[in-house]
């Protein structure tokens, strides 16, 4: 029996006295060309992360190549026990999908961690995008297999009582040269379940870590890490890289939220059912979710199992085909063939109908049961290739200060981005409906190198935009003929930390001498 996708809403409400821990953003000393303890080189700065920069290096003696991470002088204090724990977790263990540290130390003010260096790149990168997430779907067979090596690692970790907390699309390396060789990084944020213990752990506090959307409902409501809060950020990680969507961050849109089946909202990606239901059901009630990482991985390997099965019929059944007929009806099939692809090329009819019945459930699969006194479920916008994605002219619209301040540097949608339907009402929305991204080959070739100019530096702005601050703008980046660029918002030069992001932004994007840029954020 086939399983249903259902999403079961969660029950919790988000605690609002529980502080989110954030960082300000900071520059770090670049240490590249010193050595550290008379041992690791500095190669180069291969990532300046929220908490830590981290540095290819070679060990002096033996020329292993290793990734060392220095954590920044000023979050000392507050991230020290964080940063030694995460250092004995990743010593701790022999699985091959999670990051491996061989050594820690501090020496002239750096606190650091020697890891193996890990080959490949985030998860998000894989196809081809630097936004939070691919704005191009991944195939689900490969997302699959890359997710299956992730829940090993979490598997691995739950096993020791320790939740991750941090899982995210830039936490997750994958090496394409090694097909698709997978490890988790960064369990700087880990926590240890109740009743286990691991030597010199942080202190529990009612403090929330981890990256916006990707935080399970239950943390927001303050209850105590649990595996099954990393499953859920497993489901969001498959819900972005199998729809091209960014997650709704839960906690802002408690009530209003309904997850509709990923079919919906990527149609023409042919998602299995079986797959849907995995991820609806990662992202469901804690209740109902998968109950440890091991029997999510069945359930994705049953899914694989299944399909290959069902293709494996399908050409069984070709060929027993008896010849005669073949010849016979030979026609015939080829005129149903045609016209069979014609259609597969546009949403199914019900697909279509369930997108555009706003107040009706999204389709017959969705069971959403909402929360006996919240207000109506709002629904995530189905995925709709547009014909020609042309950006709109850039309304005016008030310049605001961007504050300094910055949490993790994610773009997360406002609460409003649940609700609306108006393609610029929020970031979220804007990328969404203005990708051109489109189920066929045929329309994806049809986005032009403008278009993903665009799109490629809407995403990497967000990405750095402080959350709370500036949600829309208009963006010009002028190349200039001297080869400098000119960066203005809303019709100003952009300052403080998030216009210094926008210009080193600006000075990366391929733009010809008097190339300009525009769109709105
Ligand atoms: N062992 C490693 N091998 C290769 N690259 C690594 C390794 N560890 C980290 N990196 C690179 O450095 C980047 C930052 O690492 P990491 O996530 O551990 O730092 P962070 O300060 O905790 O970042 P954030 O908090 O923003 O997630 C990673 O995205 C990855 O590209």
């Amino acid at each position: 029996m086939k399983t249903k996708a259902v999403w079961y809403p969660p029950q919790q409400a988000p605690d609002p006295e529980l502080a989110v821990f954030t960082t300000e953003f900071a520059e770090d000393t670049d240490r590249t060309g010193k050595t550290l303890n008379k041992r690791y080189r500095l190669i180069r700065r291969i990532g300046a992360g929220a908490t830590a920069s981290v540095y290819e290096a070679r060990h002096e003696k033996t020329g292993a190549r290793l990734a060392v991470k220095v954590l920044r002088r000023d979050l000392y204090e507050p991230l020290r026990d964080f940063f030694g724990q995460e250092g004995r977790i990743a010593a701790r263990h022999n699985c091959p999908h999670l990051i491996q540290a061989i050594d820690l130390g501090e020496v002239r003010g750096a606190t650091y961690t020697v890891f193996n260096f890990a080959e490949g790149k985030p998860l998000r990168h894989l196809a081809g995008n630097s936004g939070p997430v691919s704005s191009t779907p991944l195939p689900w067979q490969r997302l699959c297999r890359i997710i299956l090596q992730v829940l090993e690692a979490l598997a691995v970790l739950h096993k020791s009582g320790i939740v991750h907390r941090d899982l995210h699309s830039s936490n997750i390396l994958v090496d394409e040269s090694r097909d698709d060789f997978t490890v988790v990084i960064d369990v700087g944020f880990a926590a240890v379940m109740p009743g286990r213990r691991i030597t010199q752990a942080p202190e529990p506090t009612r403090t929330i870590y981890g990256m916006h959307s990707y935080v399970a409902p239950e943390t927001l409501a303050g209850c105590p890490p649990d595996p099954r809060m990393d499953l859920y950020s497993v489901g969001v990680l498959m819900f972005e890289l199998l729809t091209g969507l960014e997650m709704i961050e839960y906690g802002r849109s408690f009530g209003k939220l309904a997850v509709p089946p990923l079919r919906v909202l990527a149609p023409g990606y042919d998602i299995p059912e079986a797959v849907d239901a995995i991820v609806l059901r990662a992202l469901s009630d804690v209740s109902m979710r998968f109950a440890s990482a091991e029997e999510m991985a069945a359930a994705i390997r049953a899914a694989l199992a299944e399909v290959e099965a069902d293709a494996e019929a399908a050409t069984r059944r070709r060929v027993l085909r008896p010849a005669a007929a073949i010849g016979l009806g030979g026609a015939v099939v080829g005129g149903l063939l045609v016209g069979g692809l014609l259609l597969a090329t546009q949403p199914s009819t019900a697909t279509l109908a369930a997108m555009n019945i706003a107040s009706e459930p999204l389709s017959r699969d969705l069971q959403v049961s909402p929360p006996a006194s919240g207000p109506p479920l709002a629904k995530l916008q189905p995925r709709v290739p547009q014909p020609s994605a042309q950006e709109p002219e850039l309304p005016p619209t008030p310049p605001q200060e961007a504050p300094a301040s910055s949490p993790r540097p994610t773009p997360t949608p406002p609460a409003s981005a649940a609700t609306t339907s108006s393609p610029t009402a929020s970031p979220t929305m804007t990328s969404v409906s203005s990708q051109v991204v489109g189920q066929q080959a045929r329309q994806r070739m049809q986005v032009t190198a403008e278009q993903r100019l665009i799109r490629k530096a809407r995403r990497s702005i967000l990405e750095c935009n402080p959350d709370g601050a500036l949600a829309k703008a208009a963006v010009v980046i002028k190349r200039l003929t001297d080869g400098s660029v000119d960066a203005k918002f809303n019709g100003r030069s952009v300052q403080g930390t998030f216009g210094r992001c926008v210009a080193d932004y600006a000075k990366t994007a391929a733009l010809g001498p008097d190339g300009v840029l525009k769109f709105l954020l």
